[in-house]
């Protein structure tokens, strides 16, 4: 386990010149089996895979949950090295925001939308860890959940307009019997409201299933899934078709055959005084890849 800069550096220096090919997985710890599926893909596909542990206080809002994020930092060590990581790179806030710390990597207008709109800053936040991080790894491919789909989007954006040489690769969303998307935030669910959040899948798995029986209508899709939710009195934070290419364009009336469609969601599930915020999203295309995990969200999910 590497905590400082320039340890990693050196460590890295090595790998390089040995021309070895470097995986980089960024995390906030907590580490379940969604992380595993990029640290083995990583692994599988590079010779050196770093992991990084890292909760950025820059990407949580003044009312959000940085301080009772889950922090299971030995646990997470085993998992990524039983996994295949070479080296876990973890940190503190000094360590990546050293003081005088002035600068700020900002996105602008797909940060705007979905859980933008929600979360003032939030990407801010995500971009200027992701550059620090990136840069000081300097890896062949850094792997991210589909999970967090307009996080990738932001920072393969990013990742372009900056000319940086790090090939971003979306890895599928890694999910639960019942289809939940797995996610560090699970853990603050109680039976019941675990239980309550099996519905978030199910809402998403209708649209898959009408999409694929050849419904094109947004908002008969919408409806669907919607009603679903309301018979579990839910109303999510946003349910919305928008286009995979450029996130700040809605999809509205009917989806072409040629549609490359993101449906997100973002839900609070309340229970008992707790409140916890889950996204999830499916993409709609033509790839075959995609109908493959509508089909598989569909057989957990009923
Ligand atoms: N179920 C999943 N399948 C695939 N990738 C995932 C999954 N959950 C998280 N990831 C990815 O793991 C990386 C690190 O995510 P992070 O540590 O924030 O975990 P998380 O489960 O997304 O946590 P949170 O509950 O805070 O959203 C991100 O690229 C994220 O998209
Ligand atoms: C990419 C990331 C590690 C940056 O802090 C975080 O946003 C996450 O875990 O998805
Ligand atoms: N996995 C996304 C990180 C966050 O919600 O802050």
């Amino acid at each position: 386990m590497i905590t400082r800069r320039n340890e990693l550096f050196s460590y890295l220096s090595e790998q390089r010149l040995n021309k070895n090919s470097i995986g980089f997985v960024p995390t906030m710890g907590a580490l379940h089996e969604g992380h595993v599926s990029l640290i083995q893909k990583s692994s599988s596909e590079n010779d050196c895979t770093v992991v990084s542990i890292f909760v950025n206080p820059k990407q949580f809002g003044p009312n959000e949950d940085f301080a009772k994020y889950p922090r299971t930092f030995q646990n997470d060590i085993d998992i990524a090295t039983q996994h295949g990581a070479k080296v876990i790179f973890a940190p503190s806030i000094e360590e990546m925001y050293p003081q005088g710390f002035l600068t700020q990597v900002s996105v602008s207008s797909i940060t705007e939308v979905l859980c933008g709109a929600h979360r003032p800053g939030h990407f801010n936040g995500v971009t200027t860890v992701v550059l620090l991080l990136m840069n000081l790894v300097q890896a062949n491919y850094i792997y991210l959940g589909q999970k967090d789909f307009q996080q990738v989007q932001v920072i393969k954006k990013m990742a372009n307009d900056l000319f940086h040489p790090t090939k971003v690769i979306m890895v599928p969303t890694y999910r639960e019997k019942d289809g939940l998307a797995m996610s560090s935030r699970n853990r603050y669910l109680s039976e019941e409201a675990r239980k309550k959040a099996s519905i978030i899948p199910k809402a998403l798995a209708l649209i898959a299933k009408e999409f694929l029986n050849g419904e094109k209508s947004i908002n008969q899709l919408l409806k669907i899934s919607l009603n679903e939710l309301k018979k579990e009195n839910l109303t999510p934070q946003y349910l919305e078709f928008r286009k995979v290419n450029d996130l700040t364009q809605k999809y509205e009336g009917n989806l072409s055959s040629e549609a490359e469609a993101v449906v997100a969601i973002a839900q609070i599930i309340e229970f008992e005084g707790t409140s916890t915020r889950l996204i999830d999203n499916i993409l709609l295309g033509n790839d075959s890849a995609n109908t493959k995990a509508l089909e598989d969200l569909i057989a957990k999910a009923f």
